[in-house]
């Protein structure tokens, strides 16, 4: 069976992370007038992921995508051009209304990842950005079209270029889910009871 075909920048060779990276210049696939967003520092928890609302470049089942807290964000050029894609959705992902790519997608809702934006390292101007550590939302590729037989090969050619595949985020990122989660019912609990002793 043939390689499959997950993204360019995973296809060739994952380019290493640079430790010098202290940030760049997204920059948006229009030729007039692109949206420039700036990110300060390096992004985190990059990953792969499969999941149908993520941005993914022409032909890619996969999406690569990390975050950056959205203080370190800023649209540096022709933001008129953005538009939110779902408002409902937890991730605020801004496209260009023209080309299409999602240029940076704060979480504003009570969250785990309130005050993280979600970004695509591949349309940094500059190299050295931190290198994808796993893949998430695999099993959603299929809601996109992939026939179902192709899993085990994108999942053993995920494997073989490193990148642990996950049917929803990796192990850490759930733990740090579910540790706020548990946090957040018991301060909630305890709010509740204060304000039934009150009454
Ligand atoms: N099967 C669905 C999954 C969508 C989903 O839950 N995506 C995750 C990961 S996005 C980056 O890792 C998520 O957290 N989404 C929140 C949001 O989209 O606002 C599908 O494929 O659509
Ligand atoms: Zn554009
Ligand atoms: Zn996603």
């Amino acid at each position: 069976m043939a390689t499959p075909k997950l993204h360019p920048a995973l296809d060739d060779g994952i380019a290493p992370t640079s430790p010098d990276f202290a940030g760049g210049v997204l920059v948006c696939a229009c030729a007039d007038r692109p949206v420039r967003v700036r990110v300060e520092g390096q992004v985190a928890h990059n990953h792969a992921c499969g999941c149908t609302k993520c941005w993914k470049p022409d032909g890619a089942i996969l999406s690569v995508v990390a975050v950056a807290p959205v203080d370190k964000v800023s649209v540096l050029e022709n933001g008129d051009k953005l538009e939110v894609v779902d408002r409902a959705a937890l991730i605020q992902r801004h496209r260009c209304r023209e080309c299409g790519v999602h240029m940076h997608g704060p979480v504003e809702r009570d969250h785990p990842f309130k005050g993280l934006s979600f970004l695509h390292p591949e349309r940094f101007e500059e190299g050295g950005w931190m290198q994808p550590g796993f893949a998430a939302f695999v099993s959603s590729v299929i809601e996109a079209g992939v026939d179902p037989a192709e899993m085990d090969g994108i999942r053993a050619r995920l494997r073989e270029m490193g990148l642990e595949p996950y049917d929803c985020l990796s192990p850490a990122l759930m733990d740090y889910i579910a540790t706020w989660t548990l946090q957040h019912s018991t301060q909630s609990a305890a709010q509740a009871a204060a304000e039934t002793a009150d009454a």
